[in-house]
C-alpha cells in the first residue's frame, strides 16, 4: 500500500497543536458524515489535500463517511451527450437517459477519484452506492422530477462493518427503488443527510463553494438554531442548492444528528478546521441546549 508523510499544515492553521488535541480526544469514536459537493472538488491537488483531512481524521480515531456530489461532472458528460438538462428547486429533473449519465459518472469517475485520492495519502476507501447492500432505499420524490429518489429505508449496516475494518466508506448519491430494476437520482446533500440521520452521526459537514449559509446582507451566520434556519428558507433568504443542503440539515437534526456545519470546502483544511479548532470552520445548526 502507498503511503505519504501525514500533511501537518493544519497545525499551523490551528492557532497551536495543544488547541488541537482535546477536540481530537472529544471526537475518538465519533461518526462524521462529510458530504463533498462537486463545486468543492477542485484540482487533483485540493482533491488530495481533502483525502489527507479525511485520513488524518481516521487516524485519529474518527469513523468518517464520504458522501460526495459531483454536479458539475454529469453537466460535462451531459454535454457531451447532448442530452438538455434542468434544475427545480436545487435538483436536476432526470429521465430514463439522464439517470443512466448520472450512475455512470457519480459511481464511475467521481467516486473512484475520491476512494483513489484516500487510497494515495495512506488510508484504506471503499466506494459504493446506495444500491451497495441495500445502503439507502428510495421512491420517487416528485413526479416533475423524474427519476429524483427519496429515502425511505436506510441499511447502514455495511457502513459499521467498514468502519470496524478500519476502512473509509465513499458513497455514490445513486439509490435503489422499491421495484426491481429501479435507480433513482438523489441530490447528494440528501443522500448524506439521511446516511448521517440514519447513523445518528456525530457531525455532519455540508462541504459546498461558499464559506456558510449567508443572511440577507451576504454575511455569514456562523451559529444558528434549526428554527432560526427554517425562517430563512421561509423568507426566501436561502436559494438555488443552498436550498436541499439547508432542508437536509433540518432533517438530519430532526432525525438525531447532533450537529451540522455548512462550510466552504475550497479553504484548504476545512474538515479538520472546523474539528479541531476552538472557532471552527462556516455556518453551525444545532438545536439550543
Ligand atoms: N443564503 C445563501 N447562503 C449561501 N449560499 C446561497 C444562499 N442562497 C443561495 N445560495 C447558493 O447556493 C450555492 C450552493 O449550492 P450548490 O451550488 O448546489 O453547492 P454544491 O455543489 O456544493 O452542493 C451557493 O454557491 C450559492 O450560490
Ligand atoms: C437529484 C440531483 O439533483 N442529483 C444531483 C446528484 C449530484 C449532486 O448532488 O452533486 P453536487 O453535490 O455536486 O451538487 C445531480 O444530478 O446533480
Amino acid at each position: 500500500m502507498k503511503s505519504r508523510d501525514m500533511n501537518t499544515d493544519w497545525i499551523a492553521t490551528a492557532r497551536t497543536l495543544s488547541e488541537a488535541l482535546p477536540f481530537m480526544q472529544r471526537y475518538a469514536g465519533a461518526i462524521v458524515v462529510v458530504k463533498f459537493g462537486g463545486n468543492a472538488m477542485g484540482d487533483d491537488a485540493a482533491m488530495a489535500e481533502f483525502a489527507r483531512d479525511i485520513v488524518l481524521m481516521r487516524q485519529v480515531g474518527i469513523n468518517p463517511v464520504v458522501v460526495h456530489g459531483g454536479g458539475p461532472m454529469i453537466n460535462d458528460m451531459l454535454t457531451k451527450l447532448g442530452i438538455k438538462s434542468e434544475f427545480v428547486r436545487g435538483k436536476r429533473v432526470t429521465d430514463k437517459a439522464t439517470v443512466q449519465v448520472v450512475e455512470m459518472v457519480l459511481t464511475g469517475l467521481v467516486n473512484k477519484r475520491i476512494v483513489q485520492a484516500i487510497m494515495d495519502e495512506g488510508g484504506r476507501a471503499v466506494g459504493l452506492s446506495g444500491k451497495d447492500d441495500d445502503l439507502m432505499v428510495c421512491e420517487a420524490d416528485d413526479p416533475e422530477l423524474g427519476f429524483v429518489g427519496r429515502p425511505v429505508e436506510m441499511h447502514p449496516q455495511v457502513l459499521r462493518d467498514l468502519f470496524e475494518a478500519g476502512i473509509i466508506p465513499v458513497v455514490a448519491p445513486v439509490a435503489t427503488g422499491m421495484l426491481p430494476n429501479e435507480t433513482f437520482n438523489v441530490n447528494g446533500d440528501t443522500a448524506a443527510g439521511a446516511i448521517a440521520g440514519a447513523l445518528k452521526a456525530d457531525r455532519l459537514l455540508l462541504l459546498t463553494d461558499v464559506s456558510g449559509v449567508k443572511d440577507g446582507n451576504g454575511e455569514v451566520v456562523t451559529d444558528m438554531t434549526p428554527e432560526e434556519l427554517r425562517a430563512m428558507i421561509d423568507d426566501g433568504t436561502v436559494a438555488g442548492g443552498m436550498i436541499p443542503k439547508t432542508e437536509t440539515a433540518l432533517k438530519a437534526i430532526d432525525d438525531g444528528v447532533r450537529a451540522v456545519v455548512i462550510l466552504d470546502g475550497r479553504v484548504p483544511n476545512a474538515c479538520l478546521l472546523e474539528l479541531f479548532t476552538e472557532h471552527g470552520a462556516g455556518s453551525l445548526i444545532r438545536p439550543k441546549r
